[in-house]
């Protein structure tokens, strides 16, 4: 969508994306440690100092048919993780074993989800949800959603620590700049990133 934003409104983002990346970063840090690593293991991996983080502001329409009209199709997002904040509760679906489930989200709630590159790295340990949006409500939905990503110069592969003989490399190291090229910038195109780095 291309329009103009108030200055209040202007500074309303700059205050959510400010938070946002304090949330993500800190978030970085428990995960690291959850994987059994020092906290920083995330952040230098994917030389978050210098991440690239990109934001897609979102409009849907009222649906006329609950559950059947697609706002977006299925895909995938890069990076390392994915945020998302709402106006109004349904429309996003995520894919868990070949099932479309709702995301039940109250509209003052914040949604992370694991992003390509968190798989790539951890070598499908965690997955990236496949997920895409139905026009599910009476009233205009408005989405932000923030793909969370490395450093644009980062090589993203599998970390040693997730190899082992029992478990191949099972993607290609990519860096991050070149995997997103290679998917023209575009994840909603059936080739998402992480399909073009699966072995
Ligand atoms: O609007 C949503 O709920 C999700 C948007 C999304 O998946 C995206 O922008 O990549
Ligand atoms: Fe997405």
């Amino acid at each position: 969508m291309c329009g103009t934003l108030s200055y209040l409104e202007r500074e309303a983002l700059e205050d959510y994306y400010q938070r946002n990346r304090e949330v993500i970063i800190n978030l970085a840090k428990v995960v690291s440690k959850t994987l059994g690593f020092e906290e920083n293991y995330l952040e230098k991996e994917f030389e978050l100092e210098t991440g690239a983080d990109v934001s897609a502001m979102n409009v849907y329409p009222p649906g006329f048919k609950p559950n059947t009209q697609i706002g977006l199709p299925a895909h995938y997002d890069p990076g390392y993780f994915g945020s998302l904040i709402q106006n109004v509760n349904g429309g996003l679906q995520l894919n868990y074993k070949q099932k479309w489930i709702n995301l039940d989200m109250p509209s003052n709630a914040f949604f992370i989800k694991i992003g390509d590159h968190a798989e790539v790295l951890t070598n499908g340990k965690y997955k990236s949800p496949m997920h895409r949006v139905i026009l599910n409500n009476e009233v205009r939905r408005i989405s932000v959603a923030t793909v969370h990503g490395p450093s644009l110069d980062t090589f993203v592969k599998p970390g040693p620590e997730f190899v082992g003989e029992s478990h191949p490399p099972a993607y290609r190291g990519m860096i991050y700049k070149d995997s997103l090229e290679a998917n023209g910038y575009h994840e909603i195109d059936g080739k998402s990133c992480i399909a073009q780095l699966r072995l």
